[in-house]
């Protein structure tokens, strides 16, 4: 397989936790998750959106990027493959919704400056999925803050990511995620490793997985 960092990306409830988990047991590969329960202000922002946004935005900021960086000077870099279940700019991605205006333009720039820094995955595996079916996996994974999130902030997120996806270059592996089942479903768990064995150009790829 040619692809050594694998980043798989979605909205709130897509399923990226679970699919990073099992594609890095299959391909013996090293985990990178995103630590949002470490975040003290995730709670508060889905009581109070407007008045804790930024710190909320800081601290995923601060620690993403010290997690990517200590991931970056790992010794085994080069040798092994790297599942993650986060971008980068996912942070800059949530902030266009979370913040006011003039609070993101000063989030932009020190996320500009800082996310130089860090490398791009060889492929994004974008798992789509539509509102009703988010709405139904967070119910059912029951986290107490999250269940009030409107269907209009999801649209909003979901909104975000296709237009940055629209606009930057890089391989995609967009899957409709609607019925995925990647803890019981084999065959859904094989299209993706399928799919990772083949070598894509840049753009969008669509991926069905099998009824
Ligand atoms: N930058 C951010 N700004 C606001 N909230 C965020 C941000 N990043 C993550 N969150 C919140 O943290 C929680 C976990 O987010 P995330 O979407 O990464 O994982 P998830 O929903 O568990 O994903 P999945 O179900 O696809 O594994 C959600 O409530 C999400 O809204």
């Amino acid at each position: 397989m040619n692809y050594r960092f694998i980043t798989i990306e979605g909205n709130i409830g897509a399923g990226k936790t679970t699919l990073a988990k099992i594609l890095s047991e299959r391909l013996n590969a090293r985990l990178v998750l995103e630590g949002f329960e470490d975040n003290p202000f995730l709670p508060k922002f889905y009581k109070q959106p407007e008045q804790y946004a930024f710190p909320l935005e800081l601290f995923f900021m601060a620690e993403r990027f010290r997690q990517l960086k200590e991931m970056l000077s790992g010794p085994d870099l080069f040798q092994s493959i790297t599942v993650s279940d986060y971008l980068f700019v996912k942070c800059l991605l949530f902030s266009k919704v979370t913040l006011q205006e003039e609070e993101y333009k000063l989030y932009q720039r020190i996320f500009d400056i800082i996310h130089q820094q860090l490398i791009f995955p060889d492929i994004l595996i974008y798992l789509h999925a539509p509102v009703h079916v988010l709405q139904a996996n967070i119910k059912k994974r029951d986290r107490a803050y999250e269940q009030k999130i409107p269907d209009e902030y999801l649209l909003q997120i979901q909104e975000t990511y296709l237009s940055y996806m629209q606009q930057h270059n890089m391989k995609i592996l967009f899957v409709d995620a609607s019925n995925a089942d990647f803890l019981s479903n084999e065959s859904h768990v094989q299209t993706i490793l399928e799919a990772l064995e083949k070598e894509y150009d840049i753009g969008k790829h669509y991926l069905a997985l099998p009824e």
